[in-house]
């Protein structure tokens, strides 16, 4: 963990190199990715049966590629109550909030006659990445699949590791509940792959979405044009803005939720307060001795966690824009009013009791969020992602005279003869 003071001298060069840091994936990331996909992409099963071997060490061909709807069913029907209520309630904050994702078609006739619109449609085949390497996600088969089924995606595929070929019950009940059509026992890049090109097994799809960690993320972002993708949604990341005010245990909880994630998860505290920031480094160093998953989050956080004092939470603002973190809280008495300034995040968590948990599991808002400062221009995951647009347009001879001859005009300008005359002769017809 580094403590910088936005007071020192020295102060931008350091927050600069934070804010540049490769912590997502580095080289060797992308080129063993490029060579998994090459090795995919012609040699289809074989490879991706290799690859599962090697990371996930498990037989595709001997414990079985997929796991169809009764596992799911069977799983559902074996939860404990506890959690089959969980699941249920998550679900349907997650489906409702969605719902209102869906975008209207737009239809009219404008003032020189000319009837213009727009249709959605939802993609015929969409894969979605469930990441099962280090922790197991039924949250994130809910934050993949709602949305597609509400956008009305026909064939929905989920990818997800089963390594040594474990399967967690909970991610078959929430396939279950959220009505996926094929589950594949694959994940990594060999899975995103595999999603893109087909193989002999596995049909292709038109999109893929889903979070993953640097292996997955690199995967999508080199595939994107082969296929649709939502974002780059890599190892989790959070930024925390926190006065004196808070209980330090709490926001250390906050910090190590992302932490526990991923090594190459980041978690950064802003505080006006330095003797703020020197209890929360304690209470990080005590939370850290009591979880299950100190390993992983205690090398996220030495390698990658960052305090820093900033000497007003104001003065914290453009600093955090230019993370553009996955998650922001705001935790302190002016919450909304450092909210209004927010320009670049891809969720926002108001109040000090809105941990960000919260929106892992339950609260609604989608958890595929964008990582690697992404939020500059890149969205959560969404209905619209499993969706495109088509525009149309109708003229009828008056139209065409009201508009056609300027395009003869710019048809020729641009030296496109053919495109000039295909206009010009039907206004000529009259
Ligand atoms: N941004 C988001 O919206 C979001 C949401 C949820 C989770 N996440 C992130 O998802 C990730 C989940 O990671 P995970 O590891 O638990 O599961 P995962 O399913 O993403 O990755 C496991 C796979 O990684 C591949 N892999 C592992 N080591 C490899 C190596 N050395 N070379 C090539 N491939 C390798 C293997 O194929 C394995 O099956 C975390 O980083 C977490 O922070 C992000
Ligand atoms: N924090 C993750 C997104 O970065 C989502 C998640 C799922 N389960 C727990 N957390
Ligand atoms: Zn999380």
């Amino acid at each position: 963990m580094i403590r910088l003071n936005a007071s020192d001298a020295g102060f931008s060069r350091a927050f600069t190199d934070l804010v540049n840091a490769r912590r997502e994936a580095d080289e060797d990331v992308a080129r063993d990715v490029t060579a998994m996909i090459a090795r995919v992409r012609t040699e289809g099963d074989a490879a991706v049966k290799e690859l599962t071997q090697r990371f996930d060490r498990f037989d595709l061909d001997t414990q079985g590629w997929k796991l169809d709807r009764a596992d799911c069913l069977a799983a559902w029907e074996g939860l404990q109550p506890e959690l089959r209520d969980a699941l249920e309630l998550a679900a349907e904050r997650i489906a409702i909030y969605h719902s209102k994702q869906k975008p209207e078609d737009r239809d009219e006739i404008d003032s020189a006659g000319v009837r213009l619109g727009a249709r959605w449609r939802a993609v015929d085949a969409a894969g979605v990445y469930v990441p099962g390497g280090r922790a197991a996600y039924p949250s994130s088969v809910l934050m993949n699949a709602l949305p597609a089924r509400a956008a009305g995606v026909g064939r929905l595929v989920m990818v997800t590791p089963t390594p040594n070929g474990e399967v967690n019950p909970l991610v078959l009940a929430a396939a279950h509940l959220a009505g996926v059509d094929e589950i594949w026992r694959i994940g990594g890049a060999q899975a995103i792959a595999a999603l893109a090109y087909g193989t002999e097994t596995i049909e292709p799809v038109d999109v893929i979405t889903g979070p993953g960690n640097a292996w997955v993320a690199e995967a999508k972002r080199q595939l994107y044009g082969v296929v649709g993708i939502d974002m780059v949604a890599g190892p989790s990341e959070i930024v925390v803005v926190a006065d004196g005010e808070n209980d330090a245990d709490w926001i250390a909880a906050d910090l190590l939720s992302q932490a526990e994630h991923d090594p190459t998860s980041q978690s950064i505290l802003f505080t006006d307060d330095a003797g703020f920031a020197d209890k929360v480094a304690e209470a990080v160093e005590r939370a850290l001795a009591q979880l299950a998953t100190e390993k992983t989050a205690r090398a996220s956080w030495d390698a990658n966690g960052a305090i820093i004092v900033v000497p007003d939470l104001v003065a914290a603002m453009p600093l955090v824009d230019r993370l553009a973190p996955e998650h922001l809280e705001l935790a302190c008495d002016n919450a909304e009013g450092l909210f209004e300034m927010v320009r670049h995040a891809g969720s926002v968590f108001i109040g000090r009791y809105t941990p960000e948990a919260v929106g892992d599991y339950v609260a609604g808002p989608n958890h595929v969020l964008p990582t690697g400062r992404r939020a500059r221009f890149a969205s959560g995951l969404s209905v619209l992602d499993f969706m495109k647009r088509t525009s149309f347009l109708s003229l009828d001879e008056a139209g065409l005279a009201a508009i056609g001859p300027a395009a003869v005009a710019l048809a020729r300008a641009e030296g496109l003869p053919a495109h000039a005359e295909s206009v010009a002769i039907r206004l000529r017809s009259k």
